[in-house]
């Protein structure tokens, strides 16, 4: 377990913690031990049916490990509640293409959690989720409804709910998938933005390997069973030890283009 404190960008953000899982009597994850940790970005790789979904279902609490122990925010996943910290868009998204809702709605519906479904949502709370939609630039989209809009348009209304709370961890199961190259390489374009200058945290499930490995190396820092892990932080290691000021000048350096 990591002992980093709270100022630290090595804080661990999510343990799995010796996590094995099974369907029935199918094992699909064996006895598996990886931190994320702030500000990194892991991609997951691995073929149909290694247990990657399952493994993102368990980090939002949808499963139950089998043996082990998931902790979010040191917190034992069972127990947590802050599940605004967390952004998640899963595999599938479950919207039937007739449902009558607005993008604005949509993205809206991601303010509301277990603690915040009876109460009314603020001006500051409208502000965000119009602040969501600029971000992912689906804001002239606004009015229309989700059905009718294509995948890739669909994907980014997603992300914008996913992020309205501002999330400190963002988990994504195979965002690209049935989207064309081009919105592909924006998707990805906006969300190595949102790593290296927003401070979010991802984990992301893709079978893009080109587009993963463009970003997070060609190395993966784990193998575990048919699942790679490839990581990347938002600096270089060696500049770990630098403090908030340092870590904006890194990235200001970043934007104009100085190494
Ligand atoms: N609800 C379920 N009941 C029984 N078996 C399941 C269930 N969900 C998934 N499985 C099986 O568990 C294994 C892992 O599934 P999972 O969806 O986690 O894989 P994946 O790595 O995400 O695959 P893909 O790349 O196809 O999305 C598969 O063999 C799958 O058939």
């Amino acid at each position: 377990m990591e002992t980093n404190d709270a100022q630290s960008c090595h804080r661990c953000i999510a343990a799995i913690d010796h996590v094995t899982f099974s369907y029935e009597h199918k094992k699909v994850i064996d006895n598996l031990q990886f931190n994320i940790l702030e500000r990194d970005f892991v991609g997951v790789i691995g073929s149909n049916g290694a247990g990657k979904t399952t493994l993102l279902k368990m980090l939002v609490g949808l499963l139950k490990p089998t043996q082990g122990e998931i902790r979010l925010f040191d917190q034992p996943v069972g127990q947590f509640k802050d599940w605004e910290r967390i952004g998640y868009v899963p595999q599938k998204n479950a919207f039937n293409p007739l449902f009558p809702a607005t993008v604005r709605e949509v993205v809206t519906s991601g303010l509301y959690s277990k603690k915040k479904i009876y109460k009314r949502l603020t001006k500051a709370d409208l502000q965000k989720a119009e602040d969501a939609m600029l971000a992912m630039r689906i804001e002239d989209l606004a009015a229309r409804r989700i059905g009718q809009l294509s995948g890739g348009q669909q994907q980014r209304a997603f992300l914008a709910r996913a992020i309205v709370n501002n999330p400190e961890l963002l988990i994504l199961d195979e965002p690209t998938v049935g989207i064309d190259a081009e919105s592909q390489a924006g998707f990805f374009r906006m969300i190595r933005h949102m790593h290296q200058h927003h401070h979010m945290t991802f984990i992301m499930v893709s079978h893009d390997m080109e587009m993963m490995q463009a970003y997070l190396g060609t190395e993966p820092q784990q193998v575990s069973g048919g699942i790679k892990f490839y990581v990347k932080h938002t600096h270089d290691p060696e500049d770990c030890r630098e403090t908030n000021l340092t870590h904006s000048i890194g990235q200001i350096r970043e934007m104009i283009g100085i190494q």
